[in-house]
C-alpha cells in the first residue's frame, strides 16, 4: 500500500430514487493534502462529504483509510479519525462554547468503546479534566474564540462554524472534511479557520474543503477536484483547474471554443464581420455570481 494515501474513494454513488446525486467518483487523498471540492449548486459536494463521513450510505462504491476499508456508520468513523463540519453548523446549543470544545477532545480520547469503559473505570477522567480544560482555552486563544461560557445558541453564525471546526480540530482527525466553513464569518473567522487547516496540514494530515468561494479555495488547497452533476469534472491543480476548459463548461454552459464557433455563426448570419472575434462572458444576469469564473481570476 501507498502509505501517503490517507483516504481514497473509489466509485462512490448516491442515487435518491431517480435522482443520481453522486455518479462514479473516484479521488485519493495524501497525507498533508488539502483538496478543494468546488462545483455549483447541487453538483453533489456534500453528498461526497456525507457518503465519507457516514452521514449517509452511499448506494454504490468504496471507501479505504490508511488501506482499510472505511465503514459503518458516522460514529465509528469519526473514531476511525473523520472529524467534519457541517453546512448548518451542529454544535450543542444549550452547552458552553468551552464544552462543545472539550466534546472534540473528549472524542479523540475515547476514540475506542474499550478506553471510554476504561478510562471511567481508572479514575483518568478526572486528572484528564485539567489538561482538557487548558488544552480548550489554548484552542480558543489560538483561533481567536472569546466567551468560552457564552451558551453556543447565543454565537454568531460565523462564530459557530469557528467553535465547530475547533471541535473537530480536538478530535485530531486524519482526515478533516469542512463543508462550507467561511460562510458568515468575518475576516477574523476566516483567519481561523485557514489556521486550523494549516495546523491539520502539518500534522501530516489531510483536508477536504467544500466551498463556493472557488477564488478562496484556489489560494487554500493543493488539488481540485470539479464537481458537476455528480460527476467529476477536474481533478488537479487549483491554477490548471481555474484556466480549464471544465471550469469554463461547468460555470458557463459553454467553452471559450463554443463562444467563438457561435460567434461567429451569428456573425455570418447577420453578416457582422467583427463579431465572434472576443468571446466574453455571457451578461445573462440569471447565472448566479457566485463562483463565476470573472470573480475567481480577479
Ligand atoms: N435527500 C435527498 N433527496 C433527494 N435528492 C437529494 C437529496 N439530497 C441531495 N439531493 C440532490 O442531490 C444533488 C446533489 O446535492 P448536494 O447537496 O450534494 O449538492 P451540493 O453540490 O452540495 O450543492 P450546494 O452547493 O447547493 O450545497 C442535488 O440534485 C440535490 O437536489
Amino acid at each position: 500500500m501507498d502509505e501517503t494515501k490517507l483516504l481514497v474513494g473509489r466509485g462512490l454513488t448516491k442515487r435518491y430514487g431517480g435522482v443520481t446525486a453522486l455518479a462514479d467518483v473516484s479521488f485519493e487523498l495524501r497525507a498533508g493534502e488539502i483538496l478543494g471540492l468546488v462545483g455549483p449548486n447541487g453538483a453533489g459536494k456534500t453528498t461526497l462529504v456525507d457518503l465519507i463521513s457516514g452521514a449517509q450510505a452511499a448506494t454504490a462504491g468504496e471507501l479505504l483509510l490508511r488501506g482499510q476499508r472505511l465503514t459503518g456508520p458516522a460514529s465509528r468513523r469519526a473514531r476511525a479519525g473523520l472529524g467534519r463540519t457541517f453546512q448548518y453548523p451542529q454544535l450543542a446549543l444549550h452547552l458552553s462554547v468551552r464544552d462543545n470544545l472539550l466534546l472534540g477532545r473528549h472524542a479523540q480520547r475515547h476514540n475506542t468503546p474499550w478506553r471510554m469503559i476504561a478510562g471511567a473505570f481508572t479514575g483518568v477522567v478526572r486528572p484528564q479534566r485539567a489538561a482538557d480544560r487548558e488544552g480548550v482555552r489554548q484552542l480558543a486563544h489560538e483561533l481567536g474564540i472569546e466567551g468560552l461560557d457564552r451558551e453556543a445558541g447565543d454565537l454568531t453564525l460565523g462564530e459557530q462554524r469557528l467553535v465547530e471546526v475547533g471541535r473537530a480540530l480536538g478530535q485530531n482527525p486524519v482526515v478533516l472534511l469542512l463543508d462550507e466553513p467561511f460562510a458568515g464569518s468575518d475576516a477574523q473567522g476566516v483567519a481561523g479557520i485557514a489556521d486550523v487547516i494549516r495546523t491539520v496540514q502539518r500534522r501530516g494530515h489531510a483536508v477536504i474543503l467544500v466551498d463556493h468561494n472557488v477564488d478562496l479555495v484556489a489560494r487554500l488547497v493543493d488539488r481540485v477536484l470539479l464537481l458537476d452533476r455528480g460527476r467529476v469534472a477536474f481533478d488537479g491543480e487549483p491554477a490548471e483547474c481555474l484556466a480549464s476548459p471544465q471550469m469554463q463548461q461547468v460555470y458557463f454552459g459553454s467553452t471559450d471554443a463554443d463562444e467563438d464557433e457561435d460567434d461567429a455563426a451569428t456573425a455570418a448570419v447577420a453578416g457582422d464581420a467583427s463579431a465572434g472575434a472576443d468571446a466574453t462572458a455571457p451578461t445573462d444576469d440569471s447565472v448566479p455570481r457566485q463562483g463565476r469564473v470573472e470573480d475567481v481570476r480577479s
